[in-house]
């Protein structure tokens, strides 16, 4: 099966660091979320992908080849910044960038009414851009990643903005790309959606791969977490426990991580127990986000400078 590989890129800016030999793969009929803080290097990535930017080393392959200009038309790419012409119609424009790609006059104008019916700007086709909202303006621009037919999707924040309509709409036109047999790989950092959607998440921090998994495979390396009601319980009463964290704490309701030892969480229930009634004592599953701050928790909220710091993955 054909895959898009990220082999090693590296890039600096000046002084900065933004991409450290970072490495992954995203297979044919794949779907892959590409996570990480504000400046951690998902855009100089993608746009390294699509040869908007060049690396300082490293590779990208697809299917095996490295991705030369003609390979790169056959992929379909919505840039972070957006790159749509504001003053030309909603339909001339898709038109127009569908031949870019080589398509015929009627290929294109019949490709332009296929993806604007299907992402719902069909009765926007003779309007300037600039007059559409922004989330139909992402509509469109999600119809120029698709307007030729791509083998391959790279998708920038795509979500970013839309209305819980217009996810549905784009999340099952990633999903029938992908069945069709594209790589499809979007960065967000929206992780409900990424873990609802993805088959595979890759954590980049610093310009590195951190992490990189199904959601289910992030999930078992992480030690088991159960939950906790015991309302007689005095404040901080697990973090005494050997082998045990609190991770939060919400009124009665307490969350912590024990350890791998066999019935490490029968020691947690009978201290419960012994501090009163217990209303509630049940497994966790950690969310995408769960996981996702566990891999950065000690960042701070953005990473304008990537350092040199290295995280195992979780
Ligand atoms: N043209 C540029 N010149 C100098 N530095 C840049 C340039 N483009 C990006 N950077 C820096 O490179 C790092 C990676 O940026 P990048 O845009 O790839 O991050 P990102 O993961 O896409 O972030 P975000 O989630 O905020 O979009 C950041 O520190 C950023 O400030």
């Amino acid at each position: 099966m054909p895959s898009l590989e990220i082999d090693s890129l590296s890039k600096t800016y000046g002084a900065l660091r933004a991409l450290d030999s970072l490495s992954f793969s995203v297979g044919s009929g794949e779907i892959f979320g590409f996570v990480g803080s504000n400046g951690a290097g998902k855009s100089t990535t993608m746009r390294i992908a699509l040869g908007v930017l060049t690396a300082d080393s490293g590779e990208v392959r697809w299917d095996g080849r490295p991705l030369d200009l003609e390979a790169r038309r056959r992929v379909g790419y919505m840039p972070e910044e957006r790159g749509l012409y504001p003053k030309m119609k909603v339909g001339e424009q898709l038109v127009y960038l569908a031949r870019l790609h080589g398509l015929t006059s009627s290929a294109a104008t019949a490709s332009m009414e296929r993806w604007t019916e299907v992402l719902g700007v069909a009765g926007r086709r003779g309007d300037d851009v600039q007059k559409l909202s922004l989330g139909n303006q992402q509509r469109v621009q999600l119809a120029a990643a698709l307007v030729h037919d791509p083998d391959v999707l790279i998708l920038d924040e795509p979500f970013s903005g839309l209305d819980p309509v217009a996810v549905d709409v784009m999340s099952s036109v990633l999903r029938e790309r992908a069945d069709a047999g594209a790589p499809v790989i979007f960065s967000s950092h929206q992780l409900d959606l990424v873990e609802r959607l993805c088959d595979r998440v890759g954590i980049i921090k610093a310009g590195s791969m951190v992490t990189l998994g199904s959601v289910a495979e992030l999930r078992s390396s992480t030690a088991p977490r159960w939950l906790v009601d015991a309302p007689g319980a005095p404040p901080g009463w697990a973090s005494a426990l050997p082998g045990v964290t609190t991770l939060s704490t919400d009124g009665t309701r307490t969350v912590v991580e024990v350890g791998a030892a066999p019935d490490a969480e029968q020691a947690v229930l009978r201290a419960a127990l012994a501090t009163g009634p217990v209303r509630e004592f049940a497994p966790q599953r950690p969310s995408l986000t769960d996981l996702y701050r566990h891999v950065v928790s000690h960042e701070a909220e953005t990473t304008d400078a990537p350092g040199s710091t290295t995280v195992s993955a979780a």
